[in-house]
C-alpha cells in the first residue's frame, strides 16, 4: 500500500482533479490510500467565513462565491464522470455560520467543522472521478484519532492503528480515500490537525497502514536547497535523512509541514515529494539515508519572529528558572523556535513567532510577578521583525569550518547576527537576524554554500576614456568570467550629469545612447534604494572619474555597503584624517577599498608594497619615475618634439590626466608618491611633498583645458632650451619622484647614460623600492604606466579581488 496526499494546489480545479486521478490510476497496480486537502485557497475562505461570522461582519457574499466555486467543481466533474456521493451537506455548514453569527462566538469545535469542510468536498469530488475503480471513502473522523484540543490536535498512532485497519476491513478497495486535516478525539468529536495538516494526516495513515511510501504531490519537483521562490539558483536535492527534512521543515521550508516526518521516521516508511504537474521528474526521497557530496545540505528561513530575553540576577545559579520560564509558555500554547541561554546563566532569550509575543508576554508576566516586583528578574527585553537562517546537513558533523563560513557570509551580507543556535548533533546551525536582512542572507549564503558563483554588481561612475575601456574589457572577458564562475554585472554607469541604472544587467555595447538619454544623476541614496530593491549582495561602486566630490563621498559609500574600486586618487590624497577613515570605515564595515591603478595604473605597485610591509619589510628611500605622461613628454622632448607637441600627444595617447595641467604641475606625481608614502606608513599631506612643477607659476591659471593648451606653446622655447642645456652634458631630462629620510620630494633632474632611469620613456615608469629586505639592491619595478588600457586592465583586476579569497 502507498500513501498519497495531494495538496491543495493539486486540486485547485477540475483540470487539476482530473491529472491527479490520472496519476492515482496510471500506477493503479499498487494499492493506494489518498489523502486529500481542501481545493486550492478553500480553507482560507473557511477561515475567513467563521471570522466575519464571528464578528457579526457581512458574510454573504463570500459565502455565495464558496458555494458557487462548489457547485461549478461539482457540475463539472458530475457532468463528466456521473453522480456524486457523500456531497458534503452545505446547509449544516451554513447553519453553523448562522448560529456563530447570531451568538458572536465561534467555539473551537464549531470552527474545526467549518475550516474541515474543504477536505470533504475533495474527497467527494475524487471519489466519483475514480468511480470505476470503486473507492472507499476512509471518514478521517473514524480512523485518525487525536488528542489536545480541537484546532492543532496532535493524532495518535497507536490510537489510530486499529481504527484504520477496522474501517479498511469494513469495505475492502484497491483504493482508499481520506480527507486530510481532519481526526477525532477520544470522545469522537471531529478536530483539526493544525493549518496545512493533511501532510501530517498523510504521515499518521502512512505509519498506521505501513505503508511502503508516503507521496506528497505538490507543485515543486521536491525539497530545494533553498526556496526557489526567492533563490532562482536553488536546486532540488534528490534525498534526504528524516532528520535532515524536519530541520528544514521546522525551519521555514514550506514544502513539508513540520509535523509530517517524525511519523514516517518511527514508522520507517520512506516520504517521497513529488510534483502533480510533473509527475516523471524524479522527486525527492527522504529516508533513513542522507546521501550527500557537499556537507550542507540545504539552507532554510522563518520570518515574523520575535525575541525575548528573560534576565535578572534572580536567573544566575537558581535551578529550575529555565523550566519555569518554558513550562509558563507550554501552557499558554506558545510555541518556541529556538533558544539560548548565556554562559554566566544571567539570561535566557528565545525566539517566539511574532503572533504569539502578546501571549507569551503575558504569560512570562504572570508567572515571574513576583520576581518582577522584588527586583530579581528585570523587564522582559524583546527584538520585534526577527528572521532564522538555518543550515542543515547531517554530514555537517565534524565537518570543521562551515560555522566560519557561513557567519562569514552573513557577515558579506551585511547581516548582523542576533543569536547564533547548533543542535548538538551538529546537523544544523541556525542564526537569528533582522528579518528585513533575510533574503539576502539566505542569497549571499546559497551563493557561498551551493551555487560557488559569486557575484559582482558594479557601478561604474565615470565613463571617459578608461571607464568606457573598462566596459570593453567587461564585454571582451565574459566568456573567461562564465569559465572561472563569476558573475559580473554591470547594473549602473554614470557621467558627471546622467545615471543609468538597469535591473537587467547594461548592454554592454550599447549603453552610452541610453545614458545619454537617462534624466536622473548619481546619487548615493539613488543607487542604495536600486541595491536594496534587487538584493544585490557585492555591489561596487568603480570610480574612474577624477572628481573629489565623489572622492569625499567613499567613506558613505564604504558606510552603505558598497565596495570602493577607484582609479581617481583624490580619495587617497585628500587629508591624512580622511585616509584613515577610509581605511577604518573599509575594515569596521568589511567592505574592500581598492585603489591599485593610483600609482604606476596597471602595473602591481601598491599590492606588492602592501605585500612587504605587512611581513614586517619597511621602506628605507624610493626613487622612480611615476608619470606615465611626463615619461612621454620627456621623452619625446629627447627625440625634438616641442613641450606642446609632446603633451598634445600624451593626451591623445590617454597617458595624461583629464586636465594635463595635473600631470605638467607635478600635482599628479605628487599625489602617487603621497600614496605610496602613507601606504609605508609615514603620515603625510599632500602640502608636505616638495614639488617642481614643469610650468612656470601661475601660468594658464583660471584657462580652460582647451585654453591652457593653445598657450602651452608659449612655453616651447624656454624648455626646449633645458633639454638641450642637459644634452650637452650627455644628459636627458626625467621627472623623478623620491622619498629619503621621510622627505618626499617631486620634480625635473638630468641624468646621465649611467643613470637607472635614463632609458625610462615612452610612457614606461620604474619604481626602486630600498627597503630592509631589498638592500643595498632595490626592489624594481618596471613597465607603462599610464593609458586607457592597462589602467582599465588594472581597475577590473580590483574588481575581482572582490570575490577573492
Ligand atoms: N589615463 C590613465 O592612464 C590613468 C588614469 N587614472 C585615473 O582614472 C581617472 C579617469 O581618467 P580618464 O578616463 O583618463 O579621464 P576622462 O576625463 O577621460 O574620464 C573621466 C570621466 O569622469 C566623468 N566624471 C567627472 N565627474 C564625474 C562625476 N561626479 N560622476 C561621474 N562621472 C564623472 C567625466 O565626465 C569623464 O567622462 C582619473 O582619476 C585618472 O587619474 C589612473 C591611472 C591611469
Ligand atoms: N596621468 C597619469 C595617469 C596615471 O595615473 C600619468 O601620466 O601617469
Amino acid at each position: 500500500m502507498k500513501v498519497m496526499k495531494f495538496g491543495g494546489s493539486s486540486l485547485a480545479n477540475f483540470e487539476c482533479l482530473q491529472q491527479v486521478a490520472h496519476l492515482v490510476t496510471r500506477s493503479a497496480s499498487v494499492p493506494a490510500l489518498l489523502v486529500l486537502s481542501a481545493p486550492g485557497g478553500m480553507t482560507d475562505t473557511l477561515v475567513d467565513l467563521a471570522e466575519r461570522a464571528q464578528k457579526g461582519d457581512d458574510y454573504q457574499s463570500q459565502w455565495m462565491a464558496f458555494v458557487s466555486r462548489s457547485l461549478e467543481l461539482k457540475q463539472q466533474v458530475e457532468a463528466a464522470y456521473g453522480e456524486i456521493k457523500n456531497w458534503p451537506d452545505f446547509k449544516k455548514l451554513e447553519q453553523n455560520l448562522s448560529g456563530v453569527s447570531l451568538l458572536g462566538v465561534c467555539p473551537d469545535p464549531i470552527r474545526a467543522y467549518v475550516i474541515s469542510f474543504g477536505e470533504r468536498i475533495s474527497v467527494s469530488l475524487m471519489q466519483a472521478l475514480l468511480g470505476e475503480f470503486n473507492p472507499t471513502y476512509l471518514e478521517a473522523t473514524a480512523c485518525v484519532v487525536s488528542r489536545g484540543g480541537y484546532l492543532d490536535a496532535e493524532a495518535s498512532v497507536s490510537l489510530s492503528t486499529e481504527r484504520f485497519a477496522e474501517e479498511m476491513a469494513k469495505l475492502p478497495s484497491h483504493i482508499y480515500i481520506m480527507p486530510g486535516f481532519t481526526a477525532s478525539n477520544e470522545a469522537g468529536e471531529l478536530t483539526t490537525l493544525g493549518r496545512n495538516g493533511s501532510d501530517y494526516s498523510a504521515a499518521i495513515a502512512a505509519a498506521c497502514v505501513k505503508a511502503q511510501v508516503c507521496q506528497i504531490w505538490t507543485d515543486v519537483d521536491g525539497v530545494y536547497s533553498a526556496d526557489p521562490r526567492y533563490i532562482t539558483k536553488a536546486t532540488k536535492i534528490d534525498s534526504l535523512s528524516y532528520k535532515e527534512a524536519m530541520e528544514l521543515s521546522y525551519f521555514g521550508a514550506k514544502v513539508l509541514h513540520p509535523k509530517t516526518i517524525l511519523p514516517c521516521a518511527k514508522a520507517g516508511v520512506p516520504c517521497e515529494i513529488k510534483n502533480t504537474h510533473n509527475p516523471d521528474a524524479p522527486g525527492s526521497l527522504i529516508s533513513d539515508v542522507s546521501q550527500a557530496d557537499e556537507p550542507v545540505k540545504a539552507l532554510s528561513s522563518l520570518q515574523d519572529l520575535a525575541m525575548l530575553t528573560v534576565s535578572g540576577p534572580g536567573m544566575k545559579g537558581k535551578v529550575g528558572m529555565a523550566a519555569r520560564v518554558f513550562s509558563a509558555l507550554a501552557q499558554d500554547n506558545v510555541s518556541i523556535v529556538l533558544i539560548t541561554q548565556s554562559s554566566c546563566e544571567f539570561s535566557i532569550s528565545f525566539c517566539v513567532h511574532q503572533a504569539d509575543l502578546e501571549l507569551a508576554l503575558d504569560a512570562l508576566q504572570n508567572a515571574f510577578e513576583l520576581e518582577y516586583q522584588a527586583g530579581l528578574i528585570e523587564p522582559v527585553q524583546v527584538k520585534r521583525d526577527l528572521a532564522i537562517v538555518t543550515l542543515v546537513g547531517d554530514n555537517m558533523k565534524a565537518h570543521r569550518g562551515l560555522a566560519a563560513k557561513f557567519f562569514a557570509s552573513l557577515a558579506q551580507a551585511q547581516v548582523n547576527i542576533v543569536a547564533i543556535a547548533q543542535d548538538s548533533t551538529e546537523s544544523s546551525i541556525s542564526a537569528v537576524i533582522d528579518g528585513s536582512l533575510c533574503n539576502d542572507a539566505v542569497k549571499v549564503c546559497h551563493e557561498n554554500f551551493f551555487t560557488h558563483i559569486p557575484s559582482i554588481d558594479v557601478f561604474l561612475l565615470g565613463c571617459g576614456l578608461v571607464g568606457a575601456e573598462l566596459i570593453k574589457q567587461l564585454e571582451k572577458q565574459q566568456q573567461w568570467l562564465e569559465k572561472r564562475n563569476i558573475k559580473l554585472n554591470l547594473y549602473g554607469v554614470a557621467n558627471s550629469r546622467q545615471l543609468l541604472l538597469d535591473e537587467n544587467g547594461i548592454d554592454l555595447n550599447n549603453w552610452s545612447g541610453v545614458l545619454a538619454e537617462s534624466q536622473q544623476s548619481f546619487e548615493l541614496a539613488t543607487v542604495e534604494k536600486f541595491v536594496k530593491a534587487n538584493h544585490l549582495i557585492n555591489p561596487v561602486i568603480v570610480d574612474c572619474s577624477s572628481s573629489s566630490e565623489l572622492a569625499d563621498q567613499y567613506v558613505s559609500f564604504l558606510a552603505a555597503g558598497f565596495h570602493v574600486v577607484a582609479a581617481n586618487k583624490k580619495a587617497n590624497t585628500a587629508s591624512q584624517a580622511y585616509y584613515q577613515q577610509l581605511m577604518d570605515t573599509s575594515l569596521k564595515n568589511n567592505r574592500k577599498f581598492l585603489y591599485e591603478t593610483n600609482v604606476g595604473a596597471g602595473l602591481p605597485v601598491l599590492d606588492n608594497l602592501k605585500l612587504l610591509f605587512s611581513a614586517g619589510d619597511e621602506l628605507l628611500s624610493f626613487n622612480g619615475v611615476l608619470s606615465g605622461s611626463l615619461s612621454y613628454i620627456f621623452g619625446a622632448l629627447e627625440d625634438g618634439l616641442s613641450l606642446s607637441e609632446a603633451t598634445l600627444q600624451a593626451k591623445k595617447n590617454g597617458f595624461t590626466e583629464p586636465d594635463p595641467r595635473d600631470d605638467l604641475s607635478g600635482t599628479d606625481v605628487a599625489r602617487k608618491l603621497l600614496i605610496i608614502a602613507r601606504e609605508s606608513g609615514l603620515k603625510l599631506e599632500l602640502s608636505n611633498i616638495e614639488v617642481e612643477s614643469v610650468l612656470p607659476q601661475g601660468f594658464a591659471e583660471g584657462a580652460s583645458i582647451d585654453e591652457f593648451m593653445a598657450q602651452l606653446p608659449s612655453l616651447d622655447e624656454a624648455f626646449g632650451q633645458r633639454v638641450n642645456e642637459a644634452r650637452d652634458e650627455g644628459k636627458v631630462l626625467r621627472y623623478v619622484g623620491s622619498i629619503v629620510n621621510g622627505h618626499c620630494k617631486v620634480g625635473i633632474e638630468a641624468v646621465g647614460a649611467e643613470h637607472a632611469l635614463n632609458d625610462i620613456r615612452d610612457g614606461e615608469n620604474a619604481l626602486a623600492i630600498l627597503s630592509q629586505y631589498y638592500q643595498p639592491r632595490p626592489f624594481v619595478i618596471r613597465g607603462y604606466g599610464a593609458g586607457s588600457q592597462v589602467t582599465a586592465a588594472g581597475v577590473f583586476s580590483d574588481i575581482l579581488k572582490i570575490v577573492s579569497r
